[in-house]
């Protein structure tokens, strides 16, 4: 059963953020989404990208990284931004340190429209590629993975969060979907190699899997930086089909999600319930 419960607006902040000051980059952030705010008056569910607040690269993970408090200035900062629009934020994600480790991880903050934080995603699946003449990234050379998927309960109903790579991996979405969730969101980071390769074709296998909603959002690309991110953030409708969707630069994609385009799905091709956990409840067992 999905719980999207009324028509709902969203706004995905495709802004070129990851520069190394991070202040400038939470500002830049509040300026779109107060445009946001005024271009479509009513949104509800406001995204950031991916590694918004700083440079994504694996060695300025650990000296941005910030330990998740009140009085930190990222946590402090989507807080306010949160309260001030009275919005669902989903804060892309920022480095986050964990002191009673000290380990670093690659964190999404959902805040609600009080301002209080009502979730903590830390990006389960790090990003350790390499692709011959493509690109070699090592995140957990510096990064350690989370160990917990993340379904959020907001007014309008629940969505699930993965960051990026996680998109990657299925069970994230299935599971989210399976307890009620209407969308998955993704901050993101993909890039001008993986991106055109994979891109559309993950965000709208997610949402045929599951027949829901899914949610990617970009940094925009800056030419000359070392990480080129791909852009591109989108919405895909529950029966596959981009809604809407930016280019490279900065933009703010718009969209309304309906919850009969779930329901209709659903009724037409009607594999949510026509799954045969009696043959496969437990996919992991085969791995052993
Ligand atoms: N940057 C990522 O985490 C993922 C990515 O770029 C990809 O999966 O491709």
């Amino acid at each position: 059963m999905s719980v999207l419960k009324h028509k709902l607006k969203v706004a995905l902040i495709q802004f070129a953020g990851g520069t190394p000051d991070k202040t400038a980059n939470l500002k830049r952030a509040g300026t779109f989404v107060a445009r946001a705010m005024k271009e479509q008056p009513g949104t509800e569910l406001v995204v950031l990208p991916e590694c918004f607040n700083s440079v994504y690269a694996v060695d300025q993970f650990r000296r941005n990284a910030e330990v998740i408090k009140d009085d930190s200035p990222s946590v402090r900062f989507l807080s306010d931004l949160a309260r001030e629009h009275k919005i669902t934020l989903v804060g892309g994600s920022i480095p986050e340190l964990e002191p009673s480790t000290d380990c670093v991880f690659n964190t999404c903050l959902v805040f609600d429209s009080a301002g209080n934080i009502i979730a903590r995603h830390r990006k389960m699946h790090l990003f350790d590629v390499d692709i011959p003449n493509g690109i070699t990234f090592r995140e957990s050379d510096t990064l350690t993975g989370g160990s917990e998927t993340t379904t959020v309960g907001a007014p309008f109903g629940s969505f699930g969060v993965g960051i990026c790579y996680d998109i990657r991996f299925p069970e994230l979405a299935m599971i989210s979907a399976r307890r009620g969730a209407f969308a998955m969101v993704y901050p993101s980071a993909f890039n001008t190699i993986t991106g055109p390769l994979h891109w559309h074709m993950l965000a709208k296998a997610r949402s045929i899997d599951n027949e829901i909603y899914t949610i990617l959002c970009s940094p925009a690309r800056v030419p000359g930086s070392g990480y080129q991110a791909y852009g591109h953030s989108l919405v895909v409708d529950p029966q596959g089909t981009v809604i809407a969707e930016a280019g490279e630069g900065e933009e703010i994609v718009y969209a309304e999600l309906d919850p009969d385009a779930i329901a209709k799905v659903r009724r037409g091709i009607p594999v949510t319930t026509q799954r045969r956990f009696d043959v496969y409840k437990d996919v992991s067992l085969d791995a052993k």
